[in-house]
Parts: C-alpha cells; structure tokens; sequence
C-alpha cells in the first residue's frame, strides 16, 4: 500500500530536495553514496524499514555488531532530514528519507534507477537483538544466506542482485581477516588476490583498515563484482559463496550477472522496491520523526 505520489501534494520537491544533498556528499567523498545504501539495508533487514538504525542510544541498533564501528552516514542522514523539514515541516518520513536517499546514492554513482514508493512511518523502538540476528554476518555460507534472505521474503535472484551492491563500498579488515591468516573451510580465494589483501590487512593489529569490495571499481556502480567472484576475488567469504559455495542457482544468477550488466540493473531494481516494502508502519502507526535519531 505504499505509493509513489504519497507525497505529491504535501512535499512536491521532495526528490529534487534528496538529490541534491545526496549528490553534494558523495561528490564530497564518493563512498558515501555505499555507506547510505548499506543504512536502508540495514534498517530494512530489522523489523522492516521504519527508521530503527536512526535511533541513537546505546542499546539500540547502532551498536548492535554489523552497526558498530561501521555503519556510516548518519551526519548525511541529518543533512538530507533538515533540507526536507525545511520545505515540508512535519510530514515526510526518516524511514522514506533513507528509501530515497538510497536509489540518488546509487543513480549518483551510475547505477539504474527505480520508482521509490512512499508511506512508511518510522518506529519509536530500536532492536539491537534483532539486528543481531538478523543481519547476516560475512562469514555467512551460502546456505546460511538464502535462509537470512528468505525470512525477509526475499528470492536467491534478490539475494544476488542486492548482493550486487558491494560493487561499490569498502570494509574492514576484521570482516575478511580470517580468510587470509585462519582459512574458512570451503574458501576458494585466488592465491595472488590473497596476498595483496595481506599486505594491509596484518593477522594482528590494522582491524579498521579498509580494502575495496570491488577491486576494480570501487566508486562505479556496476556489474563487475560478479566478474570478480567468477575469478574468485571475492572480498567478502559470504560474497565468494555466491559463486563456489556449491548453490547452483546462485552460481547460474552470478553468471548471468557478470555477462549482462543490464540485466543485473533490472533485477537489483526491482530487488530494491521489494527490500523497501519489507514490514513498513503505515498509517496511525509509528510517527513522523522530527529528527532521525529520536522519537517525537
Ligand atoms: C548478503 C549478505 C551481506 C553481507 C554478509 C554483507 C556484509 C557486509 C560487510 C561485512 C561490509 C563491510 C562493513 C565494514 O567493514 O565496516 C559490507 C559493506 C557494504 N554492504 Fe554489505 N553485506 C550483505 C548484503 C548487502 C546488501 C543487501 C546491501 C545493500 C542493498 C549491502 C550494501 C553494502 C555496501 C554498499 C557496503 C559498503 C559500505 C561502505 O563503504 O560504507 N550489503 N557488507
Ligand atoms: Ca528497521
Ligand atoms: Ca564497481
């Protein structure tokens, strides 16, 4: 029940207002635009899209493990909410913010586009247990990441188109260290590859040192992650499982990817309107938040 003209006659602006703070802080610095999609994927994959990771305090979600030290864009977030409150006081939604602030963070650094629908409200509750749980950690098997998907309602397909959006971004050493020094079993990592990582990610010390999730362009949202994770350069285990982690409908959808950027475009956009909808409060319930990161 969602819908793209919710706002048409309450804030007629709103995506021109989104667009141009998006665009201004991701030519600021290009990763942003990775930092606010991974936000609504994170709010969205917690009790639905309702603004949770916003909240600020130190039991709710911004603290919970895949949050903590990593999660990045709140300050935009904020910009964005000011701009909009000051055009349209009161009456567009944190939750909707971060939907759109999503797709110009994805059209700025050239990826497709998509009709945003609108009509979420935004929670008054933050779940650092569900985030927990309910965000797949990098470590995740193949198996362990179509259940994850599955209990948000989301395909294999969405599981890797969405996956696609570490074709931009970048993450710590702590999330792929144990690949390089330990060895997870069922590691396919390409030997060269490996080292390279090596040289900034030490087995002790360097936890928050960063390395590309797309080796090859990093600032440029396009298909070339699922070429990476054909020629095992995955950087992320649970990226490589969507390739050889012995899923053959994964591996067939990372194959169709990499030979077909459009039809990777067409298939995350229509993944992204699904993750959108995930559990939404709409109507009485929840409130319109005069700031993001408390309740009214
Ligand atoms: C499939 C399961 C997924 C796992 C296990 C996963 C895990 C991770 C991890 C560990 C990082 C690095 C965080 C850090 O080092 O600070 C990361 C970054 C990122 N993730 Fe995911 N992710 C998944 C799916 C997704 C989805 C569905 C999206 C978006 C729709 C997404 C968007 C991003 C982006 C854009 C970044 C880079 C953020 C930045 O540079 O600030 N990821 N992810
Ligand atoms: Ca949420
Ligand atoms: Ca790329």
């Amino acid at each position: 029940q969602l819908s793209s003209s919710f706002y048409s006659s309450t804030c007629p602006n709103l995506t021109d207002i989104v667009r141009n703070v998006i665009q201004s802080a991701v030519a600021n610095e290009n990763r942003m635009a990775a930092s606010i999609l991974r936000l609504h994927f994170h709010d969205c994959f917690v009790n639905g899209c309702d603004a949770s990771i916003l909240l600020d305090g130190s039991s709710g979600e911004k603290n919970a493990g895949p949050n903590v030290n990593s999660a990045r864009g709140f300050d935009v977030i904020d910009n964005v909410k000011a701009a909009v409150e000051s055009s349209c006081k009161g009456v567009v939604s944190c939750a909707d913010i971060l939907a759109l602030s999503a797709r110009e963070a994805v059209v700025a650094l050239r990826g497709p586009s998509w009709t945003v629908v609108f009509g979420r409200r935004d929670s008054t509750t933050s779940s650092q247990s569900t985030a927990n749980s309910a965000i797949p950690p990098p470590s995740s098997t193949a198996s362990r990441l179509i259940t994850s998907f599955q209990n948000q309602g989301l395909s294999t397909q969405d599981l890797v188109a969405l996956s696609g959006s570490h074709t931009i971004g970048q993450a710590q050493c702590t999330n792929f260290r144990a690949r390089l020094y330990n060895g997870t079993s069922g590691d396919t990592i390409d030997a060269s590859f490996k080292s390279n990582l090596e040289r900034n990610c030490p087995s002790t010390g360097g936890n928050s040192n960063l390395a590309p999730l797309d080796l090859q362009t990093p600032v440029t949202f396009d298909n070339l992650y699922f070429k990476n994770l054909q020629a095992q350069k995955g950087l992320l285990f649970s990226d490589q499982q969507l390739f050889s982690g012995g899923q053959s409908s994964l591996m067939s959808t990372v194959n169709t990817y990499a030979n077909n950027q459009q039809a990777f475009f067409s298939a995350f956009a229509t993944a992204m309107v699904k993750m959108g909808n995930i559990n939404p409060l709409t109507g009485s319930n929840g409130q319109i938040r005069a700031n993001c990161r408390k309740t009214n």
